[in-house]
């Protein structure tokens, strides 16, 4: 039965700091190298072992990986990363404070950009210092100025379809370090989730989610590791 674990990673800074982060790279906090660390021991004693591995081309989510991989003692497995895995790119408001922006703007102007399925915050200046443009990891692809989830969608899920669901398919039991809105992508194709229900659907940084899947991929089950 192939069985993916999908993994948020562990809290970095700006999550620590409250701030819109996207493709902004920043670096975990010593709580989210310990939630990694955490998360590795889990899936040890719970059994679980992975044949490949999955992850973006952010800091954050290679390291927690990686700290899973060596509370595992698996650092040796085969490691793809690929910015379609990346967060979705919070547009102009990356760097904001979410509680500031709550004030100005109001609560529910912020959940819309913040949860809704398909309305993206507004746009990246060309001239703000968070533009990626000269960033060499992204050399020679399209960098979004904001994405909506539907926009997040229409590159995970290619990506997904390309190059994890293969993988299952052929036995291999994979994990997917990644993101709260790159992982809200892949769950809410795999648990089939309309697109006005999606708004309610959280992803907890460092918490291991299992999917058991038939041979067509289709879900069997969804579980946190930390709750079996
Ligand atoms: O990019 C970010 O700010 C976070 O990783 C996810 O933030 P959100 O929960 O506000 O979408």
């Amino acid at each position: 039965m192939p069985t993916l674990v999908l993994l948020r990673h562990g809290q970095s800074q700006w999550n620590l700091e409250n701030r819109f982060t996207g493709w902004w790279d920043v670096d975990l906090t010593e709580l989210g190298v310990e939630e990694a660390r955490a998360a590795g021991r889990l899936l040890r004693d719970k059994g679980y072992d992975f044949d490949r591995c999955f992850t973006s081309v952010q800091t954050r989510a290679i390291r927690t990986l990686n700290l899973v991989l060596e509370e595992m003692q698996r650092l040796w497995l085969p490691v793809t990363k690929d910015w379609r895995l990346n967060e979705r790119h919070y547009g102009g408001l990356t760097g904001l404070n979410k509680q500031e922006m709550i004030d100005k703007v109001g609560a529910e102007q912020v959940k819309i950009w913040r949860r809704s399925f398909d309305v993206p915050p507004p746009p990246l200046d060309d001239d703000s210092p968070y533009q990626l443009a000269g960033d060499r990891r992204y050399a020679g692809i399209h960098i979004p100025n904001t994405e909506s989830l539907k926009t997040t969608i229409a590159r995970v899920l290619p990506y997904f379809e390309a190059e994890i669901a293969p993988a299952l398919k052929r036995g291999e039991r994979v994990i997917v370090a990644a993101h709260g809105n790159s992982l809200r992508a892949l769950e809410k194709h795999l648990s089939n989730i309309a697109d006005d229900e999606i708004v309610g659907l959280e992803i907890p940084t460092g918490q291991p989610i299992v999917y058991e899947l038939d041979d067509k991929l289709q879900k069997l089950d969804r579980f946190y590791v930390s709750e079996r």
